[in-house]
């Protein structure tokens, strides 16, 4: 047998013995260096490890018996540190010595990190591998001020990794605007308002000349010569391919090693794949290019006629961010140039944005936010070179209408389109293993098309065409959606064990349920806590430290580290004695800004953490609960006293309601309105809950949303009386409580669950109401205003408001 060597045991490597093992098993005697100490993991799916979203077990895509059982012999943690091309010998730093008859480099890239002073101390690090995962995490449970350098593509990721890890995160960009390899400055425009929502800070265009500190960093200097705090920088600047060790061989380097289209080096017998390759002048940073230049040499190497098999020619490269709540999606050209002309649409309301870029009449680049689903469409259009001068422009970005509502945009999608661009897998390779091999989850799928196997961004559409294609034989229990990495337990598992098991504390779940990451992370403790307090409200023992920081400090935290206050006004009315406090508070405290909210309540912005206690004790206010998973505001019209207009007294309806129900713990925040008639002054169609007031009776619509997903309420009963509209409330809120995932909006919850079936639990089942509505009544009865308890207890102020949470 011929001996074959691989440098790299990473993604390109692999991937491309996996092929060449599925066209010729017996051809080559296979030997792998790789230095870092691991089989080949998904480099790609760190960035969810560190979110909290899967762990570093999950992420392998070849275990080590894998190798066993095709005879591959590893060398993990063993570098090649020389090749001999003229004898055709490597040899590795652990002293081995290999021959070889056909040689590939896939030694990847290596971070770019600035050469500044101060780069060599301890907590400046790199997002490139399991190890800068791991010094991140463990980082976080000391420090808690992060700062990462690079607004691209990793350094958001790796940003919104941190922040899931609890601490504060500033991004430094040297560039006015993110991404701009991949966005132009629209996109990039509501991308970062999308993320600064979320909680990242950002400074644009600095840059960072010095890094300070004794041993460890402390802060980071820029050229304009301003500075700010970090205990921990991450480096996320670009990459560069790793040729030290060709160069040295003697192959021709340039940016990266050269290869023809067989991926073939100017050395004989030597070739080249992945991100340490150039080839035709690009040099590529994503995994399907660098599958792609896999399946050629492969092909290329076990055939008969190697001069006949198809060579290489480039790759048309698109990327998605995968980063939780965002999506964007960028392909081919995107920036405007003289002979361009671009389709756009804007929709601010939707926070959509969506630009298509032709030339000669042909799609050649495109920037999608908000609403990813034309990408599979405007991919297979540049791919094929489709010509669209004989089709109606606006036809090429139909909106929601156009396609037809509701369903998943698949069914529309040709047998061509790409399903999973990661892996080349188009819709008609699913369909057809989905019949022909009998498949019937996604994770077979994925076992025999690669589909989802890289960044997992296209398994909803792979859910979606299993479904469609299997039509009833599609069961949904087998698309088993585990509650994060830390464990196998779906959260209905988990809820239901808590029940069953009559589990009170977040440890307890943890242990009883074998959570494998034992400390859990920061997307499954805040879900435990929400469902033990949930489940067992008389008896469950909060854990403030499960909690976000808004939650655990009553609070809400702003951009530059203050915070802002929201005392309760019961259906958005004050008086003059309130609002007396509110300005005494405002000045004595130098607040910021008093700003009106959407929700009718006032906002004092721009608190420090240690005046927290103070203010509310000053105050005597109840807490507005602005910051938390739970019952906010209710909006309220002027109603039937004011109004000539109004049928009802909605003002006293709204009071009533957020009195009976302020402060209770929902899966996500849950905003209200009542108006008096269907003029709708306090916007009801568009809030968690809404009631609207007609002549003698109340109508309550539900799974309205405001916000991004902007979404119409559904009429879910009309009652007469103002208790039926407390005890239907009651009834809808404790269901959506008990059946909605931790941070399901309702709006979500609705749409999975189906508006007839949550009528059919909370309308029609008169029996299963009142046992709804009486567990509603026992958690009520637990409701204690935070900031009394706050104020009477010298440790918790000493704990979280005179220590520093979070600098
Ligand atoms: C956090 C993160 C998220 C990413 N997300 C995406 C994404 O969503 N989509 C996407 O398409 N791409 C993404 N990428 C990029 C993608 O991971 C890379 O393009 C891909 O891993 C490159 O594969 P490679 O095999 O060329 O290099 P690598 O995966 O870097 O593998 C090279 C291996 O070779 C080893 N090696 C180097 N020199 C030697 C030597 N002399 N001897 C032995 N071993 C050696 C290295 O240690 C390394 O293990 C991401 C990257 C990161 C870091
Ligand atoms: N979702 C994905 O597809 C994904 C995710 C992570 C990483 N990756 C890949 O990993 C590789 C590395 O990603 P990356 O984001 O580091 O590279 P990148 O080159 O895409 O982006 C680096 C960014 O850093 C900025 N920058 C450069 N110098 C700077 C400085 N001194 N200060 C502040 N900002 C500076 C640049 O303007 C640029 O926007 C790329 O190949 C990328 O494609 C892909
Ligand atoms: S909703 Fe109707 S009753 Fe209420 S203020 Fe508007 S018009 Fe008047
Ligand atoms: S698109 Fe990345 S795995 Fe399918």
């Amino acid at each position: 047998m011929k001996k074959l060597v691989l440098i790299g045991n990473g993604m390109a490597g692999i991937r491309t013995i996996e092929e060449i093992i599925k066209r010729e098993p017996e051809q080559y005697e296979i030997t792998i260096f790789g230095s870092e100490p691991y089989p080949n993991y998904n480099r790609i799916l760190l960035s969810l490890v560190l979110q909290g979203d899967s762990k570093v077990d999950d992420i392998v895509l070849n275990d080590y018996d894998w190798y066993k059982n095709y005879g591959i012999v590893l060398h993990s943690g063993d570098e090649v540190t020389k090749v001999d091309t003229e004898n055709q010998l490597v040899y590795s730093s652990e002293g081995k010595e290999v021959p070889y008859d056909k040689l590939i480099f896939a030694t990847g890239s290596n971070p770019f990190m600035l050469p500044i002073d101060g780069a060599d101390k301890e907590g400046v690090i790199a997002f490139r591998d399991i190890k800068d995962c791991e010094t991140m995490i463990s980082t976080s449970k000391s420090y808690k001020k992060a700062a990462v350098i690079g607004g691209g593509l990793l350094g958001l990721e790796a940003a919104r990794g941190l922040l899931n890890l609890d601490m504060e995160v500033d991004v430094i960009h040297i560039q006015d605007y993110l991404m701009e390899r991949q966005l132009d400055e629209p996109a990039a425009d509501m991308l970062k308002k999308e993320l600064e929502d979320q909680g990242m800070n950002f400074l644009m265009g600095k840059e960072t000349v010095k890094i300070r500190g004794k041993n460890r960093v402390s802060s980071l200097l820029f050229k304009d010569g301003s500075s700010i705090k970090a205990d921990l920088i991450v480096m996320a600047i670009g990459i560069k391919p790793n040729i030290a060790l060709a160069k040295e061989a003697g192959l021709e380097v340039e940016r990266a090693i050269v290869v023809d289209d067989y991926m073939q080096t100017s050395a004989p017998n030597v070739y080249a794949v992945g991100e340490c390759v150039q080839h035709r002048g690009m040099v590529y940073g994503l995994v399907a290019p660098l599958y792609e230049q896999g399946k050629v040499l492969a092909e290329h190497i076990t055939s008969q006629t190697p001069e006949q098999t198809a060579g290489y020619e480039g790759t048309l490269l698109y990327t998605q961010l995968k980063v939780s709540g965002v999506d964007v999606f960028s392909a081919g050209e995107f920036v405007d140039k003289e002979d361009t002309k671009a389709i756009r649409v804007h929709d601010e309301f939707e926070g959509i944005y969506k630009k298509v870029v032709v030339r000669d009449n042909k799609v050649i680049g495109s920037v999608l936010f908000g609403d990813t689903s034309d990408s599979p469409r405007l991919l297979d259009m540049m791919k094929s070179e489709q010509d669209i001068s004989e089709m109606n422009k606006v036809s090429i970005l139909p909106s929601e209408q156009e396609r037809g509502t509701g369903e998943s945009p698949v069914v529309a999608m040709a047998e061509s389109e790409t399903i999973c661009g990661c892996n080349g897998v188009c819709k008609g390779d699913i369909t057809d293993a989905v019949k022909t091999k009998e498949l019937s989850s996604v994770q077979e799928v994925t076992q025999v098309t690669n589909a989802g196997r890289s960044c997992g961004g296209c398994k909803p559409l792979v859910s979606d065409l299993l479904e469609h294609t299997l039509g009833e034989e599609f069961n949904k229990a087998d698309q088993k959606q585990p509650m994060c990495g830390c464990t196998d337990h779906t959260h209905e598992e988990v809820q239901a064990e808590i029940k069953e098991k009559h589990l009170t504390l977040v440890r307890e779940v943890m242990n009883v349920l074998e959570w494998e990451n034992k400390e859990g992370c920061s997307s499954c403790r805040p879900a435990i806590n929400y469902y033990i307090n949930m489940v067992h409200p008389l008896e469950a023992e909060d854990d403030a430290n499960s909690r976000f920081i808004n939650e655990r400090v009553h609070a809400n935290i702003q951009n530059d580290g203050t915070f802002s206050v929201v005392p309760r006004m019961y259906g958005g009315v004050t008086n003059p004695d309130e609002l007396r406090k509110i300005a005494n508070v405002a000045d004595k405290y130098n607040v910021k800004m008093v700003k009106v909210t959407g929700g009718q309540r006032l906002d004092l912005l721009g608190v420090n953490k240690e005046d927290l206690p103070g203010m509310w004790e000053e105050l005597g206010m109840p807490s507005g609960h602005a910051y938390g998973k739970a019952v906010r505001t209710v909006k309220t019209c002027v109603g039937q006293d004011f109004c000539r207009f109004g049928t009802q007294d909605s003002i006293q309806m709204g009071i009533d309601i957020e009195k009976k129900f302020q402060g209770v713990q929902t899966p996500h925040k849950v905003k209200m309105g009542v108006s008096a008639c269907p003029r709708n002054c306090a916007e009801s169609m568009i809030k968690d809950i809404g009631i609207v007031g007609l002549q003698g009776a109340w109508e309550m619509y539900v799974g309205g949303n405001g916000g991004i997903d902007l979404r119409q309420g559904e009429l879910l009963c009309t009652v007469e009386t103002d208790q039926e509209v407390l005890d239907m409330i009651s009834a809808y809120m404790q269901y959506y409580r008990e059946s909605a995932r931790y941070l399901e909006r309702t709006s979500h919850w609705i749409e999975r669950l189906g508006l007839e079936h949550v009528k059919a639990v909370v309308v029609d089942d008169k029996k299963r109401q009142a046992e709804l509505i009486e567990r509603m009544e026992t958690t009520l009865s637990t409701f204690n205003e935070p900031w009394e308890q706050i104020i009477q207890d010298g440790k918790i102020k000493q704990d979280y408001y005179e220590v520093k949470v979070t600098s």
